[in-house]
């Protein structure tokens, strides 16, 4: 079995419990008094490479990174820092995230807040909405097609961007033919666990021009934002190297500047 099918067997027993106390009228109602979602695309367009800073605690590939007491505390940090959104991690088993953490994240900062989990039900993306997520993780790897068409149109239907993660280029494929606008690509093997930063260069291009372009995994720091810019990147996903940071705050602020550098725009689109 993957590391994926295992996160995922994990993942799916978690939801049965959740969906046994909280039925999906409730949480359509908690979703209805929840604030208007933000606009994910908006954020994540404009001048300059945006960066979208994460709140993860471990994860499977390197086990616990950092303990996080105050998840909307760092939120905050990230957010004075340039930010233009807030990823959370959610799942519990492996990465220590929760529905809490989204909450509390959603109630500290203004930014849009991108879910991040194994989303493979539309009850995922009403929770994402309740607890005032703007955009929901979709991964193309953990989704057949019909799967990941109606995922990507419930999650508009109910206000949230998805942001659509691929790892190849059959997968870009797969996400364009479902209707993403935004395509992360994630440079984190979902088998081996191991980060390749040479990913995006070699799928980006498959990417059509009019969807946004997101490098994930693996940013140490400006010059991993630079190079995943000259390859046509518009943001960058980063968590691990910030958590185990000593200055989330500064070290988001020093990504912001070199993502805003004028050079960049230079044979960017
Ligand atoms: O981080 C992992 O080990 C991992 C393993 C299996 C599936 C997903 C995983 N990570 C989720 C992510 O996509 C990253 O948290 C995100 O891209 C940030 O990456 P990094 O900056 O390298 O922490």
């Amino acid at each position: 079995m993957s590391v994926l099918d295992e996160i995922i067997d994990g993942v799916r027993a978690d939801l049965a419990e959740r969906q046994a106390r909280v039925s999906l009228d409730e949480l359509k109602e908690r979703a209805a008094k929840a604030p208007a979602a933000k606009d994910g695309v908006a954020a994540l367009r404009g001048d300059g490479v945006k960066v979208i800073c994460e709140v993860k605690r471990s994860s499977p590939s390197k086990g616990a990174l950092a303990a996080i007491a105050d998840p909307a505390g760092l939120a905050a940090d990230y957010e004075a820092g340039g930010a233009a959104v807030i990823s959370v991690l959610t799942e519990q088993r492996r990465f220590g995230g929760s529905l809490a953490d989204l909450e509390a994240v959603r109630a500290r900062v203004d930014i849009p807040v991108l879910r991040k989990d194994f989303i493979v039900t539309s009850y995922q993306l009403w929770e994402a909405r309740a607890y005032g997520a703007d955009l929901a993780l979709l991964i193309v790897a953990a989704l057949d097609q019909p799967a990941l068409e109606s995922l990507i149109e419930r999650a508009v239907s109910i206000g949230l961007t998805p942001l659509v993660e691929v790892h190849d280029e059959d997968e870009v494929e797969r996400a364009v033919d479902a209707g993403a606008k935004v395509i992360g690509v994630n440079a984190r093997d979902l088998k081996t666990l191991k980060v390749d930063r040479s990913t995006f260069e070699r799928v980006a291009p498959e990417i059509p021009g009019h969807i946004v372009k997101i490098a994930e995994s693996g940013i140490r720091g400006p010059h991993d934002l630079i190079a995943y810019a000259n390859a046509g990147a518009d943001a960058v996903l980063v968590g691990e190297s910030l958590v185990t940071g000593r200055d989330p705050r500064t070290a988001v602020a020093d990504l912001v500047a070199a993502g805003e550098h004028p050079a960049l725009r230079h044979g960017r689109g």
